[in-house]
């Protein structure tokens, strides 16, 4: 079992303080994932539960015990953990066996049991065919896939993943994704998981941390982060939005410049921001709707990405990827807007530029 026990974490390189009173449980077998921006604090979170980092102030528990603190300090090879890099950190002059069983030689483990434990592992992470290859004969994925094999080999119980696919092409990333989610179920380990990929905390975890300027501003699962995000800021980063300027009247919200109202029975009143997905956005030639000219389509295959104009504001809509074959750039077509959200108006235009 591994409980990671996060209390009131704090972290500052000189003047500047990058992760602020960081407070939390995770549960053991937990898929847990921080994501963010560039620079948000994210890694730093993960080097200082790995012990590559010293807190400024606060402790870290791992199933009780006391890694890191005022007094204590446990390092990482002593933690009990498995870590993987965004740079396959792979020697390149070892074969995959022994890449994989290196953690064990270095402790001296019996040359038999070493190699049990290394054929099993590399079963788990699909290279046992590979065992003799050099690094320089595998593909990124297959390199990624020892570093992950070397990282388990030890059993770790909390394993922690800094951004392992960014080096990958998107077909191998989505391919890993369910690789690591799979591994994590058969061995019932806890992970803690850096990106900045919300696809990838999307599918793999038990709880997204959404972190920004070293503070986290949301936790929950994946549903509840994007179908209920906090604030304009996670609205803009998990997913893809439509923000228009409102002003509740009564039980309504009108949209600016966009002659349209909506209803509304939420707490907040006057200016406010109403956030709005693009799938949430229905096309439709019924009459009695809002209306807007189609300024451009894209089709990809999966959907038709179009933007409408509709009295010189953009909105964003994502449709069934027929209407492409059935309507025409330019032409006028009715909108029906399915679900939205409203968030205070914070005077802000750039949600999706927040990065330091
Ligand atoms: N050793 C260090 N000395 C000074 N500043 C640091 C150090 N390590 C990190 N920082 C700063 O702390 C902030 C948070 O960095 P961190 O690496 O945790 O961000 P991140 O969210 O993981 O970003 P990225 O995805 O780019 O790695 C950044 O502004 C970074 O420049």
């Amino acid at each position: 079992m591994s409980v990671i026990t996060i209390n009131h974490v704090t972290k500052s390189f000189g003047d500047v303080t990058v992760l602020k009173e960081f407070t939390e449980e995770f549960q053991d077998g937990e898929f847990i994932t921080f994501l963010g921006p560039s620079g948000c604090g994210k890694t730093t979170m993960l080097r200082i539960i790995a012990g590559f980092e010293k807190p400024t102030t606060g402790e870290i528990r791992i199933d009780g015990r006391v890694v890191s603190s005022k007094d204590v300090f446990v390092p990482p090879e002593k933690r009990g953990i498995g870590m993987v890099f965004q740079s396959y950190a792979v020697w390149p002059h070892m074969n995959v066996f022994d890449n994989v069983a290196y953690p064990l030689k270095i402790q001296k483990v019996p040359k038999a049991e070493i190699k049990e434990k290394v054929e099993e592992i590399l079963e788990i992470v699909h290279l046992s065919q590979y065992a003799n290859r050099m690094p320089s004969q595998l593909s990124g994925g297959q390199q990624q896939r020892v570093a992950l094999g070397r990282a388990l080999i030890g059993q770790p119980k909390l394993l922690l993943l800094d951004e392992p696919l960014s080096n990958l092409d998107a077909k191998l990333r989505e391919s890993m994704r369910f690789e690591i989610k799979e591994i994590q179920r058969k061995l019932k380990i806890t992970v803690v998981y850096v990106t900045h990929d919300q696809v990838e905390a999307m599918t793999m975890s038990d709880r997204v941390f959404v972190i920004n300027r070293g503070v986290v501003q949301q936790v929950g699962s994946p549903m509840e982060i994007y179908r209920r995000p906090k604030n304009q800021f996670i609205a803009d980063f998990v997913g893809k939005v439509n923000f228009i300027k409102g002003q509740v009247n009564g039980s309504a919200v009108d949209l600016k410049g966009i002659g349209q109202s909506l209803a509304y029975e939420g707490p907040l009143t006057g200016d406010v921001v109403v956030a709005i997905r693009p799938e949430n956005i229905k096309l439709t030639k019924a009459e009695g709707h809002l209306h807007g000219a189609i300024k451009s389509m894209f089709y990809l295959g999966d959907v038709n990405d179009c933007q409408i104009d509709i009295n010189g504001t953009q909105l964003r809509v994502i449709a069934d990827p027929h209407t492409y074959d059935v309507l025409r750039t330019g032409e006028e077509i009715g909108l029906e807007i399915t679900d939205f959200l409203v968030y205070e108006d914070d005077g802000r235009d750039d949600h999706n530029q927040i990065l330091t």
